[in-house]
């Protein structure tokens, strides 16, 4: 595979429904050919394209999920088997068709159980490594993220670190052991994701799920630790959240919108090559996503459009997304982890471990004799001779044994995954874990399921190019060995198919029954429940039941499990089946009562209506009016309501202009009242200035019987200012202030007016000595 790499991006057209076609809608847009999608204009003989994008792959209406996954998704899924992280994701409007893609129908299995298949398929074609499968299966649903496999984990927490980069916190990673597995805990899964009636799709995905798969993988006794994810998404509807009426579906909507408005960004920015800030970190969905938009996996995206007229629109944004995505440049690597992060590689060591135990312990049971036994050298006198622990070497060998069967039933081998229908007699698992819908009991139960066994009656599968009868030309089954077929050439040089004769030499798989699950030593923060609480419970109940029945051969005793097995397992899909049936059912409850009541008041809002223009017209019938009475009737309604538009568009101005001008009033108002404070002051000094009641030197000359009669007895006012300096002295004390500040000031202000007294007094006595001289020359005159 070459070092870079576009986004590989498909669009897929679905079919009219039946709704739409009754409501005389047409195909508007259309596959012109495997690579192109046009708008085609119907209305012209020639029917000229008037718009066109080129894609990776179009896929017409006719074209089945299997060849969408073969040429869109199987690569991806073989990466992220090789190491690379890998996203594939379907993107659209409401009803447009992805959750047919990534989901499927009964008779048409969708990318994810496709994805699935692959991968137990790349294990069996790749024997010279060891792989540990984890899945994960959330949604994000109003921008809160959600733990679909444990519903008592909610709003859980995105976390970043160096080792695992952007996480969930929190999040249970079940440890799966086979493709049935996967399909069950999916199937659980299902049953508390967020679905809802919309305009336009009866069972809406309301969420974006991510169903994630964590593969680990390893050569023996190498270094050689691979890690990645492989993100298989729905995403819920793109359309804008305008288009829904009621409150609940707009406030989804505007959440939907907002991570698929990031994507739609993000997007933007990476195709331009330069961004400067990616704002990854704007909604859930894009900071889950990070690892993967960054550029360092694959990324594959199935744009599902309906062709329909009304949706033309909506089907062009799809379009210029889709064709943003195209540019995206990523760089894909191979991961590696290192030895103490990698679980494989613990359980590894574990089995080691173990057997080395059991090796030491069989020399024990050889020679020397372990304390307490008998002297004789015969194995099965020793072997079955008690310990001190009251237990018996048989007992422990058996345990170790079955810690070591159960830790190889975790690490998955192409020797030990089922599912090879090709194996000869004998050498295949007694009843295989990849089903058949026709034979299996199990399968049955799935057929149930949203998911179909891959070749199973009348599945989608039997017409996709991938299929290929068996060899013995049975038909319907598939070549489980051949199934990345097309991919087994190029980027799978390593490897290949393991002989037959090879595959004789490993272990018979062990029994999955050897031990009690409890008894399993995987942590349990990380493996989770192997299978739901109630199959373990049972499980146990039938092993002590089994262990009570020692005539039974050890054959029959397995048989009898694997059958209670399978019967659990069809009782914990048909209890998941239900509880998602009524999970439906109230949430369409809920939706049809919301519907009537809002019917109910729009009702009653037509009627008033209907009232009102019943009695108008019967009032209009009276008065014998025709239908130009009607109509300036009508006008005189709209004039009125136009008046009062503009009356009411006059009042907010006015109300706006009042506020400025109260604003201004205050503004002015806080300008007067400091101007006349200052006023105030200086008018005061003035007074002061002009109002000395002390007897002065020029008084005491003579000159006082020609000043101005007055009223008030005359101040000084040096003592008056002193008198105020001395007030505010003891205010500021009071106020705990220092008087510095102000002291100097006032000191100076009275110097100032002591100054200006004098000047006063000198004026004073030179205009009365004037005055006197003048009277003087006046009598002499
Ligand atoms: N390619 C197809 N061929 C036949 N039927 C299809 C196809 N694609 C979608 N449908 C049908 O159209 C309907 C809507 O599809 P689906 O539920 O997958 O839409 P969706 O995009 O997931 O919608 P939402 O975002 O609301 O969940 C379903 O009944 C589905 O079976």
């Amino acid at each position: 595979m070459p070092r870079g790499e576009n986004v590989t991006v498909a669009v897929r057209f679905r079919p009219l429904s039946n709704s739409e076609i009754k409501r005389g809608e047409f195909e508007q847009w259309e596959a012109l050919d495997k690579r192109h999608v046009g708008l085609v204009q119907h209305d012209d003989p020639k029917r000229a394209v008037v718009a066109k994008f080129a894609f990776d792959h179009v896929f017409s209406k006719e074209a089945t999920t299997q060849e969408i996954f073969d040429k869109v998704a199987a690569e991806h899924v073989w990466s992220s088997m090789d190491g690379k992280n890998a996203t594939v994701f379907a993107y659209g409007v409401t009803s447009s068709g992805k959750t047919f893609t990534m989901r499927g129908k009964r008779n048409s299995p969708g990318v994810i159980p496709l994805a699935i298949e692959g991968v137990f398929s790349a294990i069996q074609q790749t024997p010279d490594r060891e792989f540990l499968l984890r899945v994960s299966y959330l949604e994000i649903y109003n921008e809160v993220i959600n733990d679909l496999l444990d519903p008592a984990r909610t709003n859980l927490k995105l976390r970043e670190d160096k080792n695992h980069g952007v996480y969930v916190e929190n999040i249970k990673e079940e440890v799966v052991l086979s493709f049935e597995h996967i399909l069950s805990l999916i199937a659980a899964g299902e049953a508390h994701r967020h679905v809802g009636a919309t305009n336009f799709n009866a069972e809406s995905s309301r969420s974006h799920t991510i169903f994630r798969l964590n593969i680990e993988s390893t050569i023996p006794e190498t270094m050689d630790i691979r890690q990645s994810n492989l993100n298989l998404i729905d995403l819920a509807g793109s359309e804008s959240s305008k288009a829904e009426t009621t409150g609940l579906r707009r406030r989804e909507g505007a959440f939907i919108n907002k991570s698929l408005l990031t994507l739609g960004t993000i997007i933007s920015k990476l195709s331009e090559g330069k961004a400067t800030h990616v704002p990854y970190r704007d909604s859930k969905l894009t900071r889950f996503l990070q690892g993967s938009l960054s550029g360092n996996g694959r990324i594959a995206m199935v744009c599902t459009v309906t062709p329909g007229s009304i949706n033309a629109e909506e089907t062009h944004n799809t379009l210029k997304f889709a064709s943003r995505a195209k540019r995206v440049e990523l760089k894909p690597e191979t991961l590696h982890v290192l030895d103490d992060k990698s679980l494989i590689k613990k359980y590894q060591q574990e089995i080691i471990e173990l057997r080395n135990q059991l090796e030491s312990l069989m020399q024990g049971s050889a020679t020397p004799p372990p304390p307490g036994a008998k002297s004789e050298p015969e194995e099965s006198k020793v072997e079955s001779s008690p310990k001190e622990d009251g237990g018996t070497w048989e007992q422990d060998r058996a345990e170790l044994e079955g810690r070591i069967a159960r830790l190889k039933r975790i690490i998955l081998h192409s020797s030990r995954v089922s599912g090879i229908d090709e194996l000869p007699q004998g050498l295949a698992p007694k009843r295989s874990s990849v089903l058949h819908a026709d034979t299996d009991p199990a399968s049955r139960a799935f057929e149930k399921m949203a998911f179909p066994m891959p070749g199973g009656p009348g599945a989608e599968v039997a017409k996709g190019p991938a299929l290929r009868n068996s060899k013995d030309g049975s038909g319907g089954r598939r070549s489980w060995m051949n199934w990345l077929g097309p991919l087994a050439g190029g980027g799978r040089a390593r490897g290949g198919a393991k002989p037959m004769e090879e595959l004789a030499e490993h272990e018979r798989s062990p029994s999955p029954f050897d031990e009690p699950l409890s008894r399993l030593t995987v942590p349990d923060s990380i493996a989770g429940e192997l299978f739901l609480g109630t199959v373990e419970k049972q499980l146990l109940q039938t092993e002590d039941s089994f262990k009570s029945q020692s005539k039974l051969s050890l054959q029959e005793q397995q048989d009898l499990r694997e059958e209670m097995r399978l019967l659990v397992q069809e009782a914990t899909t048909k209890e998941s089946e239900l509880n998602r049936v009524s999970m439906e059912f109230r949430e369409v409850e809920a939706q049809s009562l919301e519907s009537i009541h809002t019917l109910k008041e729009e009702l009653m809002v037509k009627n008033r209506h209907v009232g009102k223009l019943e009695h108008r017209i019967v009032n209009l019938a009276q008065r014998g009016a025709g239908s130009e009475e009607l109509l300036k009737l009508v006008d005189r309604l709209r004039q009125d309501v136009g008046e009062k538009n503009f009356e009411l568009q006059v009042l907010g101005a006015d109300n706006k202009l009042l506020q400025a001008t109260v604003d201004l009033l205050q503004r002015e108002n806080a300008q007067l009242i400091l101007n006349m404070e200052a006023k105030s002051k200086e008018v005061k000094q003035m007074s002061l200035l002009s109002a000395d009641s002390t007897p002065q030197p020029v008084d005491a000359a003579g000159l006082s019987e020609t000043a101005a009669p007055r009223q008030d007895p005359p101040q000084n006012p040096l003592s008056t200012l002193r008198g105020a300096l001395k007030t505010i002295l003891e205010e500021l004390e009071s106020k705990g202030r220092s008087a510095d500040i102000i002291s100097p000031v006032v000191m100076e202000q009275i110097n100032e007016l002591e100054e200006a007294h004098l000047e006063a007094l000198v004026r004073l006595r030179t205009i009365k000595e004037k005055q006197k001289r003048l009277k003087h020359r006046k009598s002499l005159a």
